[in-house]
């Protein structure tokens, strides 16, 4: 039996809650998350005969694999009942499945990187049949419009109310970009992020008999930080319910929305309430935080205007601690700032240390507290996505794959041409490879084996490897062991010494973040289920960026930190134009975008376990800045 005594009634309720529609309305640190997976792991042992699953739909990889080992803990082996995944790692295995009925092929690819969307996007206007001469319609300018078209689940045929507002002259040529991309994409074979929850919407709308399939599995339907949802994925989420049992569980806090630009809205909570109905459940109690924290917390949100009307205030349980749980400190210059907290947290012991963030609003800020504590001899980094492998053998690696996978694709050829040189020095021209394609049923990879295994210029370590490994992999797709045998390959080259542009720099980094996001994807799917097309679609939704070392201080925006908790809490740059953001502050005090901000700081703040530091300056990157509204909203300046 899961053990439910440390839970409190609230919490109680809403794990014991069986059918119909509920909200769980509640704030940071109430233990949102602790009850949606407890409510889990309750109705699965509660129903060990049965065979309905369960799903759970978030936002990150990293909140997926949260859930699924927190109900693991509780529920051991209980991985086949529950699909604990993000929207877009759903959509693609139903796009896998059920892509074919709209055109796409399983074997899809995903465009991750911006530059890419881009070059797309323009080939599309280029292909267009309007006269461009006078609009200068571009990729670059365009690409914004088309995200928020697709996260508006604006649909290829109709005229979207945002075309409406432009310049009368753009208005159907927009139009048609728009559904010429989408169109080209599918013919493509390849998705960006928001087309792959927006093709899914479709499928889900045009062929009501996969809606209802998916909808006779998941029994119940859950989700976490709802907040976050934009209108496409709110159509998602509405299609995969069964509209008569409304077995829908939600958590979120309408406090924590800071995705607003990226198509969350605080009326998307109103309308979840009344399409369907949700009972509603809310958890004041607040086990993370300093009691300090809790007040200038309340102060801070009581001034936006675009909250649940009922929501409660939240409650401190935690006892008030020795010391300062929150301290405010000003500087002259934003480098005495950063100085100053890079000291601070030089001067805790290793253990403090290493519970301590930095937290801000823009990259730039942290970028100088990153080099304050870098100076400082505390271990330090900055949180951020990388799209793609850089070293040579796992760009090999990657390349490989992929090509396997759609053995025509140009570009893979030509990433794979450029790696193999840089590890053997034996340059082969990619377009090489495609013509030599033909006399291999059009096999890229196999054209590319056969031309340097006959150019006589490779090592032996490197023939081997070839004519042992590529073709099990392009005949049989055997890739997991290709992996091994490219590593060892790898290894064995790398015995050679390197200049300065040396093909292994972040290889060893990189070839754990490997093994790492494969065991993840395999304890998502199972690993009998992780086919090459998976394998290759789902690394394309994760960040390749190392793990950090242990004890490191991490650098995080507000937007990165969410979900997050940490001892010490340095909030920097507390200054009109950083936090509340130049944009905010300009469309004025009581702007949709004021109150963005505004959660933007609720958020940093409760991430705080034992003290939260917030610092400002007067001069910040060349600029007087007045400290920000929100220090006053807190009542912590005068
Ligand atoms: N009943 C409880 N007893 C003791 N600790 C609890 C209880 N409920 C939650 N906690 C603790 O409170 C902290 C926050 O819980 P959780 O991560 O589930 O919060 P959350 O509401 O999802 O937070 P956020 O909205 O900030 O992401 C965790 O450390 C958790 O262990």
């Amino acid at each position: 039996m899961i053990d439910l005594s440390t839970l409190n009634d609230r919490q109680l309720e809403a794990v014991k809650w069986q059918e119909g529609p509920l909200l769980v309305l509640a704030g940071p640190g109430s233990g949102k998350t602790k009850v949606l997976t407890s409510r889990i792991a309750r109705i699965i042992e509660e129903s060990a005969s049965e065979h309905f699953r369960i799903i759970a739909l978030t936002f990150t990889n990293k909140a997926a694999a949260e859930m699924r080992q927190r109900i693991e803990a509780l529920v051991p082996g209980s991985g086949n009942r529950a699909l604990l995944t993000t929207f877009h790692s759903f959509a693609g295995d139903l796009l896998r499945q059920h892509g074919h009925l709209i055109g796409l092929k399983p074997d899809f690819t995903i465009i991750t990187q911006e530059g890419e969307r881009i070059a797309f996007l323009d080939e599309v206007i280029e292909k267009s049949q309007f006269d461009n001469d006078t609009m200068h319609l571009t990729g670059e300018r365009l690409l914004p419009l088309i995200n928020r078209m697709l996260e508006n689940d604006v649909s290829a045929g109709s005229v979207s109310r945002m075309v409406m507002t432009l310049p009368e002259n753009q208005q159907e040529p927009i139009q048609a970009i728009y559904r010429a991309y989408r169109a080209h994409l599918v013919a493509s074979n390849s998705l960006d992020f928001p087309a792959l929850i927006a093709e899914s919407v479709r499928i889900f709308r045009e062929k009501p008999a996969v809606c209802k399939q998916i909808r006779r599995v998941y029994k119940f339907v859950c989700v976490d930080e709802f907040q976050d949802t934009n209108l496409s994925q709110y159509h998602l989420l509405t299609h995969l319910v069964d509209q008569e049992r409304k077995n829908l569980f939600v958590v979120a806090d309408d406090d924590q929305i800071i995705y607003q630009w990226n198509g969350a809205s605080p009326e998307r909570l109103t309308k979840l309430r009344t399409d369907f109905g949700m009972g509603l459940i809310q958890l004041p109690a607040n086990y993370r935080c300093p009691p300090a924290v809790i007040e200038i917390a309340n102060k801070l949100i009581a001034h936006n205007s675009a909250r649940s009307a009922e929501k409660q205030n939240l409650q401190a349980l935690k006892p008030v601690s020795d010391g300062d749980a929150v301290r405010v400190h000003r500087f002259g210059t934003f480098d005495q700032e950063a100085a100053w907290v890079a000291a601070d947290i030089a001067a805790r012991d290793e253990k403090e240390r290493g519970r301590c963030v930095v937290l801000a609003r823009t990259r730039k800020a942290l970028e100088s507290a990153l080099e304050r504590l870098t100076a400082q001899g505390v271990p330090a980094y900055l949180a951020m996505r990388k799209d793609e492998f850089v070293s040579a053998p796992m760009r090999f690696l990657h390349a490989a794959l992929r090509l396997a996978n759609n053995p025509q694709d140009r570009e893979q050829a030509r990433r794979l041409s450029k790696a193999f040189y840089a590890l053997e020095g034996l340059q082969i021209d990619p377009a090489n490879v495609s013509s030599a394609s033909e006399a291999f049923d059009g096999n890229a990879l196999r054209a590319f084996a056969h031309i340097a295994l006959s150019r006589g210029e490779i090592g032996n370590n490197t023939a081997a490897f070839i004519r042992d490994s590529i073709p099990p992999l392009t005949d049989k797709l055997e890739f997991r062991s290709f992996m091994q045998a490219t590593f060892s390959w790898a290894e064995l080259l790398q015995d050679s010494s390197y200049g300065t542009d040396n093909p292994f720099a972040e290889y060893v980094d990189e070839k754990l973040t490997w093994s790492d996001l494969t065991a993840e994807i395999e304890g998502q799917f199972g690993s009998e289920n992780v086919t090459l097309n998976v394998l290759l679609q789902e690394l394309d939704m994760r960040s390749k960026a190392p793990a950090p070392a242990k004890g490191s201080v991490p650098c995080f925006t507000i937007h990165a930190s969410k979900g997050m908790e940490f001892g010490h809490v340095y909030l920097m740059a507390m200054v009109e134009d950083q936090l509340p953001s130049w944009a905010a502050v300009k469309k004025g005090p009581d702007s949709r975008e004021m109150q963005e901000e505004r959660r933007n700081c609720f958020v940093a703040i409760t991430r705080t376990e034992d003290s939260l530091t917030m610092t400002y300056s007067q001069r910040v990157f060349g600029w007087n800045k007045e400290p920000s509204r929100f220090l006053r909203e807190m009542a912590l300046i005068g």
